[in-house]
């Protein structure tokens, strides 16, 4: 049976003014799989996960999530898609003023009906389900080592239950120990809840361990997409330098 497709761009094109970042840049990413957008400095990764989950608009071509042009989706349908995915941008963005308990609960208060008690059981099952112990949850985010924020932010995209996370660089400023805990951590969290992760990263170990598959773009195009083995037969230069 083939797997299906979460997401599917099409012939992508990005611009800021004149400067044209992504020119015809299409991929698939399948069910299941922790794919990976690499590529040098100032390529597009951000960019293009950024169009993926609509916080930036590309000028033209289709970036098909969970079935839907979202670059076409009505406001309505952008609402619902949005509840459907988790996110964990580079800087965890957790509210210093809120515990790291509230921090986990804000999504379910805001979307769903649940009773409060029901949502601090759930927050408390998604603090374990990323590793963080019950009396981490009455604690702020200035009380947390640079892992356990990561964790945290885990913890709040997993909220709702998403089928989809994105990740901007899960493991940039986290020590090499923190930073391979986090990657078997991702591992875990695909093989037990199913979901399937689009991450950018940098972190050679992260690619090498981690990723199923994944892109690297460069000069606006995709240069590659494919298994880490594939990468390995390369007999471009340019590409040769993700291998070392
Ligand atoms: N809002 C914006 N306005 C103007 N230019 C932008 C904007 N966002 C990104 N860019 C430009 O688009 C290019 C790609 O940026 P992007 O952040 O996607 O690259 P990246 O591959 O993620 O880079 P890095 O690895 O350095 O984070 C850069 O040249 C950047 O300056």
């Amino acid at each position: 049976m083939k797997t299906p497709v979460i997401i599917e761009a099409k012939e992508i094109v990005t611009s800021f003014g004149d400067n044209v970042i992504h020119d015809g840049v299409s991929f698939k990413i399948q069910k299941g799989e922790i794919f990976g957008l690499l590529g040098g400095s100032g390529s597009g990764k951000t960019t293009l996960l950024r169009e993926m989950i609509m916080l930036q608009k590309a000028h033209s071509g289709e970036m098909i999530v969970l079935g839907t042009n979202v670059l076409t989706a009505s406001q309505k349908t952008a609402q619902k898609l949005r509840q459907r995915w988790g996110v964990l941008f580079q800087f965890g963005a957790l509210f210093t003023s809120l515990t790291i308990l509230e921090n986990v609960a804000i999504a379910m208060k805001e979307y769903t009906q649940v009773p409060d008690w029901l949502i601090e059981e759930a927050s408390l099952m998604k603090l374990s389900i990323v590793g963080l112990p019950p009396k981490v949850a009455t604690m702020y985010p200035s009380e947390l080592s640079g892992g356990m924020k990561k964790r945290a932010g885990l913890a709040r995209s997993l909220a709702l239950d998403p089928k989809l996370l994105f990740l901007d660089e899960p493991t940039s400023g986290l020590d090499p120990q923190s930073a391979r805990a986090f990657d078997e951590l991702i591992v875990t969290l695909r093989d037990t809840l199913g979901v399937t992760v689009v991450m950018v990263t940098h972190d050679k170990d992260t690619m090498a361990n981690v990723l199923d598959r994944f892109i690297i773009l460069g000069n606006k195009k995709v240069q590659f997409e494919g298994t880490m083995e594939l990468l390995k037969q390369t007999t471009d230069e340019e590409l040769k330098k993700f291998l070392s």
